[in-house]
């Protein structure tokens, strides 16, 4: 089958890839050159595990090109995937959709036979009728266009897993789109034979699932958070409490690992995004808990401060702080909203002088936060530290010996926000360990 993807970030480019893996002819679209070029070469232009191989595979078997050019875009298929951008808009709350409209408003004049636009962006409620809307109006095959939506739900650092091997497909449609049912049903079909639990609904309610289900994820992390707090007042531990609450198989312990919170270019802005559209339409008392879930999650940014201010005194001028991690978690370079820089910034602007460390995400953090320091090297990255801070898990970081790093430091002092160091061992090389949550 031929189709397009077009918006070829995290989502689009490891859709297309894995669309392409699936057997698909596949055309990748995207407006930044570069991008296209670098995909083009078959390589990814971020870090993803096992998405440089396919991408590598498909571009050379000639299953997989990118391009620049919506009308190369229209010409090509009769299935169109829109994977673009959504981001929070600055100064509010609300989704940015200008790049969603703008793909529409782009690709509409090219579309002259019968064709199927599916939309995995993540977007606020009621939007699919105002694309059908635009498409009726500027695409010259009109009400032949049929609208789908197919929310996304893959976790980045897992995103070919997830995409070839998604816990469940949604599929939103309209009255009266037999065409986009059956275009989408040959798209998956292999993933669908393969038993995925498959839904077919309303627009509304397509676009609702996404939004729903990452203020709930959202929730249960600010939830155990929350927890910690409580913990913390009460002398318990909060990764006991999680491990105690997760064997009753209704709470699962899953998603529910207590830390520093949640960032990334996909939970924060889609809770604020969901309340906001609530908000819209008169169901702001239901939403109330998702704005607690929020307030929770800026606290435990607040809170790591608030322990490096006890630990080095609330004057940082002149005080070395490194920082283990920039991603927003481990096995991504992306650092959207990322808990462990906006810590690190903080604390720059409060006068400390901040070496931050990452497997990964070192370019990304340098171009968003250019006045902080940067050290590939994570014990090279603490010398002469006053205090050491764990903010980004990630699997490197736990195995390195703490005496020998303790050696490096000015202060072996550590926070551990993620609560994944071994804390004995850590004491036991002579650290002073504080885990958030943690008595
Ligand atoms: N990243 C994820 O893990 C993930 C998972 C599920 C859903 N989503 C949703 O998918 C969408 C994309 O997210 P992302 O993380 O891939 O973002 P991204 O910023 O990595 O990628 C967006 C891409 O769209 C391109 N683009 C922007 N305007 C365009 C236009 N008019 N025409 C063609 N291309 C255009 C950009 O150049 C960029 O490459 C968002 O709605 C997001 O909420 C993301
Ligand atoms: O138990 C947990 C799980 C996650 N996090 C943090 O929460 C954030 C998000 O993590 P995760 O959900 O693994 O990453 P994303 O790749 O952002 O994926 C989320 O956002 C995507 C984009 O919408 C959805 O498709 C996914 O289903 C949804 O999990 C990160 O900062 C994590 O450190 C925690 O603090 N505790």
């Amino acid at each position: 089958m031929k189709m397009t993807v077009i918006g070829c970030g995290y989502l689009g480019a490891t859709h297309a890839a894995c669309m392409a893996e699936l057997g698909h002819e596949v055309l990748g679209m995207d407006v930044d050159i570069d991008k296209v070029h670098t995909l083009n070469s078959g390589k990814a232009p971020f870090f993803e595990r096992d998405l440089d191989d396919l991408l590598a595979t498909h571009t050379a078997s000639g299953r997989l090109h990118f391009t620049a050019s919506y009308k190369e875009a229209a010409d090509f298929a009769d299935l169109h995937f829109i994977g673009v951008g959504t981001p929070q808009q600055p100064g509010s709350d609300a989704y940015d959709l200008s790049h969603l409209f703008e793909a529409v408003r782009r690709l509409a004049p090219g579309l002259t036979r019968p064709a199927v636009v599916a939309v995995k962006s993540t977007v606020p409620v009621g939007t699919a009728p105002r694309v059908a809307e635009l498409l009726r109006e500027q695409a010259p095959a009109g009400d032949l266009i049929e609208v789908a939506w197919n929310p996304e739900f893959l976790r980045e650092s897992f995103a070919v897993e997830d995409t070839l091997r998604p816990d469940r497909l949604v599929l939103g449609f309209n009255t009266g789109h037999s065409r986009a049912e059956a275009l989408l049903r040959q798209a998956f079909a292999e993933i669908i034979d393969s038993g995925t639990p498959t839904i077919v609904t309303d627009w509304a309610t397509a676009e609702l699932a996404k939004g729903a289900a990452n203020s709930f994820l959202a929730t249960k992390i600010s939830f155990i958070n929350a927890m910690a707090e409580v913990c913390e007042k009460s002398g318990a531990d909060v990764a006991e409490l999680a491990d105690i609450l997760g064997h009753d198989i209704r709470i699962g312990r899953r998603g529910m690992r207590p830390g520093l919170g949640f960032g990334g270019g996909c939970l924060p802005k889609d809770l604020r995004g969901f309340i906001t559209r609530a908000d819209e339409l008169g169901a702001d008392e239901a939403v109330g808990m998702l704005r607690e879930a929020d307030t929770v999650n800026a606290r435990r940014r607040r809170r790591v401060i608030d322990l490096a201010r006890e630990e080095l005194g609330t004057d940082l001028r002149g005080k070395r702080i490194t920082v283990w991690g920039a991603a927003f978690k481990p096995g991504t370079d992306d650092v959207r909203d990322s808990p462990a820089l906006a810590v690190a910034q903080d604390l720059h602007g409060l006068g400390a002088t901040v070496t931050v460390t990452d497997p990964k995400a070192l370019d990304n953090a340098r171009k968003l936060h250019p006045g902080l320091d940067y050290v590939e090297d994570p014990i090279a990255a603490a010398e002469d530290a006053d205090l050491l801070l764990h903010l980004t898990e990630w699997p490197q970081f736990s195995p390195i010996d703490p005496r020998r790093l303790a050696a490096r430091t000015r202060n072996p002092k550590v926070i551990d926000a993620r609560g994944t160091l071994d804390t004995a061992r850590w004491r036991d090389a002579g650290w002073t360990i504080r885990c958030l949550g943690h008595r």
